[in-house]
């Protein structure tokens, strides 16, 4: 049901055929927040005022405040926006020797493509879009070059409660700012970071859906050679449990999060994003945190444990074979019969 206020109705949200809990939502002096934290449990904290200076940063703001550089967007004829690593195309084709010459070389689609932009026609084509036309997402990293009015208001952030964040949970350096600035109806679809995430919804709302590392064998993520590595290979708005039989045992949690909301998104967390009525776009920025130094190993290991193992794992043997593709028939007769 909508309440008065500019929320969503949680009603008209897609269904799925997994079971979705509800993220908590705790105000940030909520001693319980540090323990789930710890614990690195997905939580959303309400009253941290950590981006209250940016609470302006609408379209009109933006267009005026962020200066005449490019900016990166991406577009997409559908509504899906999936991460594509350009550099790791390039890394295959460089490893790639003799013995993969004959071999055609795999034509990778991309979802959405890139390019660069001024900030002005980007606000230009969104007030402009249309239920039909190709779908834009700006994902721009922010520096001290993007626009003085944006820069003045990022000073003003709440540096000093997120620092005392990063120094208590022990989290490496923040490596990036990444702004967000997408169309209602926009997904970036389910994968994982290798980074701590404070995600800070500025304007609008997103429907956040998280699975922990655990179930990285019910999301079927691409290879790490892959440019769509850390991405699930599922896509949940279209279920195929013929090719991925696993995805019957996905069990999630859910938070839609709206303006001054921040949403901790522990590392190795898969996470679905959707930005949803009622307003026309959204506005996001994250906080991204390499992780900590590896502490003492506690036995048995955890989940996103498993999850580095298995990536070092993929690594090692795609450098030891030199051709990807063999990969997996030296791992399937590694195992199969004999574990
Ligand atoms: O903050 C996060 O981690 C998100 O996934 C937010 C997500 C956009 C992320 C785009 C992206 C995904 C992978 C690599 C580089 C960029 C959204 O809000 O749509
Ligand atoms: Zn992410």
């Amino acid at each position: 049901m909508s309440t008065s206020r500019n929320e969503p109705d949680q009603c008209n949200l897609r269904k799925y055929d997994f079971p979705l809990d509800d993220i908590p939502r705790l105000n940030c002096m909520d001693p319980q927040v540090d323990e789930l934290i710890k614990s690195k449990k997905p939580v959303v904290l309400t009253g941290s005022n950590l981006v209250g200076a940016a609470s302006k940063w609408d379209l009109d703001y933006l267009e005026k405040n962020m200066g005449n550089g490019d900016f990166t967007i991406f577009v997409s004829k559908g509504n899906q926006f999936k991460f594509f690593d350009e550099k790791k195309l390039a890394e295959i084709d460089s490893v790639s020797g003799a013995h993969t010459k004959n071999r055609p070389q795999k034509e990778y689609i991309r979802p959405a493509k890139s390019c660069p932009i001024k900030i002005q026609d980007f606000a230009k084509r969104v007030r402009e879009w249309k239920d039909g036309d190709e779908r834009l997402y700006l994902q721009q990293a922010l520096s001290s070059t993007s626009g003085a009015g944006v820069v003045q208001d990022f000073i003003r952030f709440r540096w000093d409660w997120v620092t005392a964040k990063q120094k208590l949970h022990n989290w490496g350096k923040l490596t990036y700012n990444l702004l967000l600035v997408g169309l209602e109806g926009n997904v970036t679809p389910c994968h994982y970071d290798e980074q701590e995430n404070l995600f800070a919804q500025i304007h609008g709302h997103k429907r956040c859906i998280l699975f922990p590392p655990e179930q990285f064998g019910c999301l079927y993520p691409h290879p790490v050679w892959h440019p769509h590595d850390r991405q699930s290979q599922v896509d949940l708005d279209n279920p195929d449990y013929d090719r991925f039989p696993k995805m019957r045992d996905l069990h999630g949690v859910q938070a839609v999060v709206g303006p001054g909301d921040v949403l901790y998104i522990p590392i190795y967390w898969w996470h679905h994003i959707e930005s949803v009525k009622p307003e026309k776009y959204t506005v996001s920025l994250n906080f991204w945190y390499k992780a900590g130094p590896v502490g003492q190993v506690e036995y048995p290991i955890k989940g996103y444990q498993k999850v580095a193992i298995m990536r070092n794992v993929e690594k090692m043997l795609a450098e030891a074979m030199q051709d990807p593709e063999e990969v997996g028939a030296l791992l399937r007769t590694m195992v199969q019969g004999r574990f």
